[in-house]
């Protein structure tokens, strides 16, 4: 993975939702934290092309993000409610549809959604219908429809948000023994405990850049004041 950011903010109107960035992130595990609205969403939904910097630009491994739909391919997005990222009734007809809509044929649809199946285990899962699912088996089902598209980068926008402790731990379990680069922006900082790279951003500002201890210590200054 090799994100770089490049003088890239983004302003609505005269409100600074980000203020411009200039990083670069190579490693396996980033963590994002602040308190609600100091653009963690803004600063991850730039990395796929979501949304447009108003200022500078980010760079995806090689790609600029102004052209979304190559960025695209290489992201996939879990958004903070997997009930509004399912888009079809039942799972396995949901992760064939993100297949379908990059133009895999059908044998290869059958055997990509049957191997994300086998992947997490998630195969009691495949004929349920996603409105009766706990959010647990929801996250689930979610992060199988985004990784069977084979994604080198997942974002994860507070994936244990409205989950209980046992579900938690299933999540907490799922995003550590992920082989794909992850980003995951999160409230729930047991998480983020030994990520070597965790941003914190404050009021639009990227305010510190550091491993989870010393990063999670800043944020808890900042959520004190
Ligand atoms: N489309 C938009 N139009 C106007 N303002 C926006 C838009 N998207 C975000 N903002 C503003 O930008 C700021 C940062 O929002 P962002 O969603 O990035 O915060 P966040 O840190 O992810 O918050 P939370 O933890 O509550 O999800 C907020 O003040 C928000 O109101």
């Amino acid at each position: 993975m090799d994100i770089r950011f490049e003088g890239a903010g983004v302003s609505y109107g005269a409100r600074v939702a980000l203020a411009p960035v200039t990083l670069q992130l190579t490693e396996k595990r980033i963590g994002i934290i602040g308190l609600n609205g100091s653009g963690k969403t803004t600063f991850a939904r730039l990395i796929n092309g979501l949304t447009k910097p108003s200022v500078g630009r980010v760079i995806v491994n090689g790609r600029d993000t102004a052209d979304a739909k190559a960025v695209l391919t290489d992201v996939g997005f879990i958004f903070q409610s997997p009930q509004n990222q399912i888009i079809l009734p039942v799972v396995r007809d949901d992760i064939a549809f993100g297949l379908k809509s990059r133009g895999y044929k059908p044998a290869e649809i059958a055997s990509k959604v049957e191997a994300v199946l086998q992947r997490f285990s998630a195969a009691h899962l495949a004929d349920r219908r996603a409105h009766e699912l706990s959010g647990g088996e929801l996250q689930l089902a979610a992060l199988c429809s985004v990784l069977a598209t084979g994604p080198d980068i997942l974002i994860l926008d507070e994936p244990t948000n409205q989950l209980d402790l046992k579900n938690r731990g299933l999540v907490h379990g799922l995003v550590d023994g992920l082989p794909e680069s992850a980003i995951v922006i999160s409230h729930d900082l047991e998480l983020l405990t030994g990520y070597e790279r965790v941003l914190v951003f404050h009021e639009g500002n990227l305010v510190a850049d550091a491993q989870a201890g010393e990063a999670i210590r800043r944020y808890r200054e900042i959520a004190s004041r």
